[in-house]
């Protein structure tokens, strides 16, 4: 039990014993035990949670398949506290991610490249929680029924990078104050981890491709108990609706039901793969000892899923030279928003701090990228597409594409067409177009930084130093 239920003197309802939750007061007419793989106490750690069932499953993002993590349960019973935790006692975010750099600093035959992308689901809206500007994103699915989603997906190198996306993320997720929680999350919301991978030592050898979702649901919640009003009460029905939406799509798959109503909420599409599809998925269902009916909703619920059957398999996307074009392509739309970036150093509509740490972020993803692309030969490519999962970018606008791959055609984009001759990228190499990227963006930095050097003297002497 939590602070406020012991204050409010609230009592224990329910017991728990080995992998058992059942209500204490044996005459209730619901009398059931329920019964799962696993059931923590209250004694229980994250990494409790994080060594028994989740470790297993990260091994097999690791290995190339596809995963799931959710936590669901009623508003205030502690999923956003399992995912990202606190200080003392770190969350399944922090654990993973520190799995899977751990993971990839062993593996020296391997080259990885690791994507991160964070987004929520706001009153049905779709909000990308890595770019403010990113709002309202439509889902799209190609014809393989792949789900694809424009969000941004930053290239990070080690934890901490992960870790600070994630908090600059976590300042625009939607929070709020209810009765029952102080900080109720308002939106559903997704993180992302996708990871690619191929053999160091072979140089056109296959990418594998893997994501791993870790979900924090908003809780259910009830209005007589949370006296939600206004702009909390819409937001409350909007959770409860995509809910019983998710409980709806459980129950078609646990009937074998042909039909599958994905479409009737943005969670349930953005979960396909992950509920019958492809991906190993587990819930983890939230409760508190202290609530009777919104407690027993949880464990009614995790054991419907129980019946779901997914159809899992390794994802091997390609071999290097449909990729190759991806990477080309991630390597110069990331020069292409250093280059904007410098550009808008001028209009200084942002404070000169932001940029130069947006500039360094770019660099080091453009980095990242070369380093997991080196050894891939420079054979023209024959497609165009990088890979599918929600951080692809396939047709957006340079402005909404902030990483990932573009058609070869709108290359170079048109409104950052500069009078300069570019080349097609694929009469490039990779180390060429690179050059010419940097070159671009040097000249463009320094004229910049000529015209205005009794202004800017400090600007100047940092910009230069993060470009040289
Ligand atoms: N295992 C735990 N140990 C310590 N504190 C916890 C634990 N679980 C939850 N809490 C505390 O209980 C409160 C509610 O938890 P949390 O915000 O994680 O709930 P939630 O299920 O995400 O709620 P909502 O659906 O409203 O967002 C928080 O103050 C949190 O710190």
């Amino acid at each position: 039990m939590i602070h406020r239920e012991v204050a409010d003197g609230l009592e224990r309802l329910w017991n728990i014993r080995e992998n058992c939750i059942w209500e204490a007061d044996e005459s209730s007419r619901h009398g059931e035990v329920y019964i799962f793989d696993h059931v923590f106490n209250q004694e229980c750690t994250n990494s409790d949670v994080y060594g028994s069932v989740v470790k297993p499953l990260v091994d097999s993002f690791m290995e190339g398949f596809n995963a799931t993590i959710f936590a669901y349960g009623q508003t205030s019973s502690g999923k956003t506290h399992t995912i990202l935790g606190n200080k003392t006692d770190p969350g399944l975010f922090q654990l993973v991610s520190t799995q899977l750099f751990q993971h990839v600093a062993d593996q020296v035959d391997k080259r990885y490249l690791i994507g991160f992308s964070y987004i929520e689901i706001y009153n049905e809206k779709i909000n990308d929680l890595l770019d403010k500007s990113n709002q309202g994103l439509t889902i799209r699915e190609d014809i393989k029924g792949n789900v694809l989603l424009d969000a941004r997906e930053a290239v990070v190198d080690n934890v901490d990078q992960v870790m600070e996306n994630m908090m600059q993320g976590n300042k625009i997720r939607r929070v709020a104050a209810t009765r029952m929680n102080e900080r109720s999350s308002r939106s559903h919301t997704i993180f992302r981890i996708i990871l690619e991978s191929k053999d160091a030592n072979q140089k056109d050898g296959p990418v594998h491709i893997s994501y791993l979702n870790l979900m924090d649901l908003a809780g259910s919640e009830r209005v007589s108990l949370t006296k939600a009003a206004g702009e909390r009460l819409k937001e409350g029905s909007n959770i409860n609706k995509s809910l019983s939406v998710l409980g709806n799509v459980i129950r078609q798959l646990s009937e074998g039901k042909e039909f599958i109503s994905y479409r009737d909420s943005k969670l349930t599409r953005l979960l396909s793969q992950a509920l019958g599809g492809n991906a190993k998925s587990l819930i983890i269902g939230n409760v508190t000892l202290a609530a009777e009916e919104e407690t027993r909703s949880t464990p009614e619920f995790a054991q419907s899923t129980k019946t779901v059957k997914n159809k899992t398999k390794v994802n091997i996307l390609s071999a290097t030279e449909e990729t190759l074009q991806g990477y080309q392509n991630l390597t110069r739309d990331l020069e292409t928003r250093l280059k904007k970036q410098a550009i808008k150093l001028k209009e200084m509509d942002k404070s000169k701090q932001e940029y130069l740490l947006e500039i360094e972020r770019l660099k080091t993803e453009v980095s990242i990228v070369g380093r997991f692309q080196m050894g891939a030969s420079a054979s023209t490519p024959k497609k165009t597409l990088r890979r599918h999962t929600f951080g692809h970018y396939g047709n957006v606008s340079p402005k909404k594409a902030s990483l990932g791959y573009m058609p070869l055609k709108n290359y170079p984009p048109k409104e950052e067409s500069s009078g300069r001759e570019m080349r097609p990228i694929q009469e490039e190499t990779y180390e060429e177009a690179l050059a010419e990227a940097e070159s671009v963006i040097a000249e463009d930095v320094q004229v910049y930084l000529k015209d205005n050097s009794k202004n800017w003297k400090n600007l100047s002497m940092s910009l230069e130093n993060s470009l040289n």
